[in-house]
């Protein structure tokens, strides 16, 4: 079973060059969306998929740089492709999606009145490992971000960790390489600034080379190229770009 990433974006939240970091994980035989954020639609579009392409999306916490294109996600499977598409999301997310963010938009009386109307929705719980499509496996950890929101990262086929936007936790991270087998880290990375609700640049650099070699860098700002020196050898991931995924590296398709 081959696992490919293919970053529909890298960039932070404000990030115009490098849209919002949402991933698309391959199997051989299904896609998974993690995070669908406003720029998903057009990063799909420029990439050639359409939403019917997506065996399920799943969503790491509410912000609109991870959930901001659900609803135009959801109207195009309601009203263009007829079905609803598979939603993955920790439990806790469910109602505040619904009530905070998709509700004012997608409501319809009579019609969508509930989130299940136009998602099939699977909650997840954290500690609890899952096949979410065929070949891909998904265990949330809760992971700190804004104080009161809750946003859970991922462990990905028992190998590698995907950082939701967090703020720096290098116990989980030493724990998942000394204990848990974890050969791939991609972490968000704040490039400047202090980290108030992200993880900076300077404290991924103060990791143990046994947890600094194994990961790259996501969810960074446009000023990524003029900045790229301070990350030392810590390696950007790429917009757009398509990687296979080998235990601890990632190989770029030419
Ligand atoms: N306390 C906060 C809350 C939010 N923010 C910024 O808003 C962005 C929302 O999406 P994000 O990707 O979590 O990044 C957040 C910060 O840039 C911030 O800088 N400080
Ligand atoms: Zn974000
Ligand atoms: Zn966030």
């Amino acid at each position: 079973m081959t696992l490919k990433l293919q970053m529909l974006g890298t960039g932070d939240a404000f990030a115009k060059t490098y849209y919002n970091n949402n991933a698309l994980f391959m199997s051989d035989t299904a896609r998974l969306l993690v995070d669908c954020g406003t720029t998903a639609p057009i990063s799909l579009h420029q990439l050639g998929y359409s939403f019917q392409d997506l065996d399920a999306v799943l969503i790491t916490h509410i912000h609109a740089d991870h959930v901001g294109g659900l609803e135009e996600l959801a109207f195009q499977m309601r009203f263009v492709h007829q079905r609803r598409p598979v939603l993955y999301i920790a439990e806790t997310l469910i109602q505040p999606l619904w009530e905070h963010t998709l509700k004012g938009g997608i409501f319809q009386q009579g019609i969508i009145e509930s989130i299940n109307d136009v998602f099939e929705v699977r909650p997840l719980k954290p500690g609890k490992t899952i096949e979410v499509v065929p070949g891909i496996s998904v265990e949330l950890f809760p992971t700190r971000h804004i104080p009161g929101k809750d946003s859970y990262s991922l462990y990905v086929n028992e190998h590698i960790f995907y950082s939701a936007d967090m703020t720096f936790n290098p116990e989980l991270l030493n724990q998942l390489v000394d204990q848990r087998g974890c050969s791939l880290i991609l972490h968000e990375c704040q490039l400047q600034g202090r980290g108030e609700v992200h993880t900076t640049l300077d404290e991924l650099k103060s990791l143990p080379e046994s947890v600094r070699r194994r990961m790259y860098l996501m969810h960074y700002s446009d000023r990524m190229e003029e900045l790229r020196e301070s990350a030392g050898d810590l390696p950007f991931l790429r917009q757009h770009a398509t990687y296979t995924i080998m235990d601890d590296q990632l190989i770029p398709e030419p």
